[in-house]
């Protein structure tokens, strides 16, 4: 069998007598959407960020390709091609598109900032870049001011930034928040694609995109993984459908 990219094997935390993630196991394979959900407070958000290197867990391990990450800066985790995207946005709104996706590219280098006129003419970020831009649809876009985009084509450039890094996996948290049906609709097939680029780990609370978007989907209750399985083994798993108390699980909701 091979080696999942992204293996979280017995990850606990607690914060004072609460345990918001208790011995939680889970695996990226090449290729998958893995979708993480489960209710408010069930500990996604703390999941992900002990995952990407924001906060440190109590015990268990994250392995990117085979090597322990688990005690590495959030810096040296996205070096090594663990992406987060959709957190904070940190795009620069008065810039182009393209000045964004290549100072994104920079930092992929690991060089210093140099000046921004230089940084500019420098070919090889740029066909970074523009790749980037491509890959997600903004290619056309590239001279837009940021500020001038729509919230989903924000949402588009984030991802492109992101690829620069040329990450070996996609955390992506609540790419379909406020982005309405057709922001949605962009989205939805462009992770269908990118997951081929670099597999994805999905924290949605939008149901529809999740079960059309979803190879497995492992639910979070009370900090445990309660299932993980193929969507339509989910939707009709019990243990799921009360854990959600009735909540939307798309068409066939309790
Ligand atoms: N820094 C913290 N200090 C204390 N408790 C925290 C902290 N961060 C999260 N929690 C608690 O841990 C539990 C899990 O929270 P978390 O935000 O990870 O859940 P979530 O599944 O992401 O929720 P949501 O879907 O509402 O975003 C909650 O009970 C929350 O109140």
């Amino acid at each position: 069998m091979t080696e999942p990219v992204l293996r979280i094997s017995g990850i606990t935390k607690s914060f004072g007598a609460l345990r918001a993630s208790e011995d939680v196991t889970l695996d990226l394979c090449a290729g998958e959407i893995h979708a993480l959900i489960g209710p408010n407070g069930a500990g996604k958000s703390t999941l992900i960020a002990q995952i990407a290197g924001a906060l440190a867990p109590d015990s268990g391990t994250i392995k990117l390709e085979g090597r322990d990450v688990t005690a590495q800066s959030t810096v040296a985790r996205a070096r090594a091609g663990l992406a987060r995207t959709f957190q904070i946005s940190s795009l620069a709104m008065e810039d182009t598109v393209l000045q964004n996706a290549m100072l994104g590219a920079l930092g992929a280098r690991q060089g210093r900032l140099g000046l921004f006129g230089s940084v500019m003419r420098d070919t090889g970020l740029r066909e970074t870049a523009r790749a980037a831009l491509d890959e997600v649809g903004l290619g056309e876009f590239a001279g837009f001011r940021v500020g001038d985009l729509s919230h989903g084509q924000r949402r588009q450039l984030e991802v492109a930034v992101a690829l620069t890094l040329k990450p070996r996996v996609l955390l992506m948290d609540e790419p379909m928040a406020g982005l309405g049906a057709e922001g949605t609709a962009q989205m939805v097939p462009m992770l269908q694609r990118l997951k081929h680029t670099a597999p994805i780990l999905l924290i949605e609370h939008d149901m529809d995109a999740v079960f059309q978007l979803a190879d497995r989907i492992s639910v979070l209750v009370y900090g445990q993984i309660i299932a993980t399985d193929a969507p339509d083994a989910i939707r009709t798993d019990p243990r799921v459908r009360e854990a959600y108390l009735g909540d939307d699980l798309g068409e066939d909701a309790v």
